[in-house]
């Protein structure tokens, strides 16, 4: 779980390229691990220290003005509801906007954190220009140009202090956040899951924002659902589901220990669940999928074999992910998926005493080495898991340089063989001895 910086601003002030900026260093190492494509509007950055997450509102934001004209509030207020700390950036270049100044308006009454950025101040002659943003009435401005890099080192120096600090969850019970596009039947699942009222145990809310942990006891099972309170509370913004949900996805994947990602088994595991699929894996979350609605679906022309093997394909490289298929409507293995839920979260926090994984790995390794790689031998001595809140594995070799990404699949693989880590996204490390 981690804090959330929203960019808001009109279209063409250069928000991408600021947030393509500010992801950078760390995509670049996140999918040399993953081979996973990155998300345009989604991204986990760092400043001293601190990690955080950065949502560019506007990429859901049709180009053209007078449709942003309508949107505004939308995302704005989105943006504040979601976010703990919400960058304004505007453009030195066409100076103040009618747009600019509706967006003040909105940021104006809130009170949260809102930095205003002047963004392209590539010169010093550009920032005089910049004083005329005082208009706006958000008091101090920083200057910035997302080409050159200026200025982004001061702001983050500020953003970063206004942030909270991490929540330590206070007990160790599983935190299941229960995701999905629109109309997935989460709702539906979740009511059916925990039935009435009378298994809620405690409302545990955020100290430091209204996203709510609640505790339920069902099934034999004590477990926290992540944000349930605002996805039964139902999107205010209507007509705007699509990007409401992913907002929400964020916040409660963060939050939680175990994603369980629900998608309408009619419509497909498509570009949209996807996205929720990787937001989750990018974030090293447990992982299960449920295929709802199986009802509706002709079992003579799709057969579960089927539509698990296309599932599986859209997921690769991560495939080993549980993937259920259920109907809340007809109440099919609804207990089935917490169960697994519940397996993927034991998954998550299992820890292999290091004895016994060179016991089992080092022979394995042995009997096929890493390949020779410029005529270098790679020899794998030990292997230890790392302390980390998802399993983390890091191999002890002489030249760790010379391993390359097949040969760590490949230990991911017989990790995964070996000791089961179902549904848990993993990082496997060759490190120097
Ligand atoms: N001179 C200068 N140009 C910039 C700077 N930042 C962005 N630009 C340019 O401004 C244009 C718009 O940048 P984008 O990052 O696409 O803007 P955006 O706000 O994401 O736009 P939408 O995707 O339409 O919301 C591009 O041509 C960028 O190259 C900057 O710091 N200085
Ligand atoms: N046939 C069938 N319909 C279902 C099933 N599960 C949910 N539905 C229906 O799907 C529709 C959407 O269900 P919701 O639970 O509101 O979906 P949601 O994901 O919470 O939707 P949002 O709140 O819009 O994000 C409702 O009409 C449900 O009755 C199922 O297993 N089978």
């Amino acid at each position: 779980m981690g804090a959330i910086v929203a960019i808001v601003g009109r279209p063409n002030v250069g928000k991408s390229t600021f947030f393509n900026r500010l992801i950078q260093r760390r995509e670049a190492i996140v999918d040399e691990i993953s081979g996973v494509t990155r998300d345009r509007h989604y991204g986990r950055t760092d400043w001293n220290g601190k990690e955080f997450s950065i949502i560019d509102t506007g990429g859901y934001v049709v180009g053209s003005e007078d449709v942003f004209e309508k949107e505004i509030d939308k995302q704005v207020e989105l943006a504040i509801d979601e976010a703990d700390a919400i960058l304004f950036l505007v453009d030195v270049e066409s100076g103040v906007t009618g747009m600019d100044e509706e967006v003040a308006k909105l940021l104006r009454r809130i009170d949260k954190p809102v930095f205003l950025v002047v963004n392209k101040v590539d010169n010093a002659m550009r920032a005089a220009d910049a004083v005329e943003f005082y208009a706006l009435g958000l008091g101090e401005y920083f200057t910035i140009s997302s080409i050159n890099g200026s200025g982004t080192g001061d702001l983050l120096d500020e953003v970063v202090k206004v942030l909270p600090e991490e929540e330590e969850p206070e007990e160790d019970l599983p935190r299941f956040a229960v995701v999905g596009r629109p109309n997935a039947g989460k709702s539906s699942f979740i009511n059916a899951l925990i039935g009435e009222e009378r298994y809620i145990v405690t409302d545990i809310a955020g100290t430091t924002r209204d996203s709510i942990d609640t505790r339920y006891n069902r099934f034999g099972f004590d477990f926290n659902l992540v944000d349930t309170a605002g996805i039964r509370r139902k999107a205010k913004v209507k007509e705007d589901l699509e990007f409401y949900s992913v907002m929400r996805s964020v916040r409660a994947i963060e939050h939680s220990d175990v994603c369980i990602l629900l998608f309408d088994a009619t419509r497909g595991f498509d570009g949209q669940v996807q996205n929720i699929f990787w937001l989750a894996h990018r974030n090293n979350k447990g992982i299960v999928v449920l295929v709802n609605k199986w009802d509706l679906v002709e079992k003579e022309t799709q057969s579960v074999k089927q539509y698990t093997d296309k599932i599986r394909k859209a997921m690769e490289p991560f495939t080993d992910v549980p993937i259920i298929f259920i109907s809340v409507k007809e109440k099919q293995r609804i207990y089935k998926a917490i169960e697994t839920a519940v397996e993927v979260y034991k998954n998550r926090s299992k820890r292999i005493p290091t004895r016994k994984l060179n016991d089992i790995m080092l022979p394995i390794i042995d009997a096929k080495p890493p390949p020779a790689y410029k005529g270098k031998f790679v020899k794998i001595k030990f292997c230890t898991q790392l302390p980390t809140p998802y399993p983390q594995f890091a191999f002890f070799c002489n030249l760790p340089q010379y391993v390359r990404d097949p040969y760590k699949r490949f230990l991911e693989n017989k990790l995964r063989e070996q000791f089961d880590f179902t549904g848990v996204p993993m990082t496997v490390f060759l490190r120097k001895k």
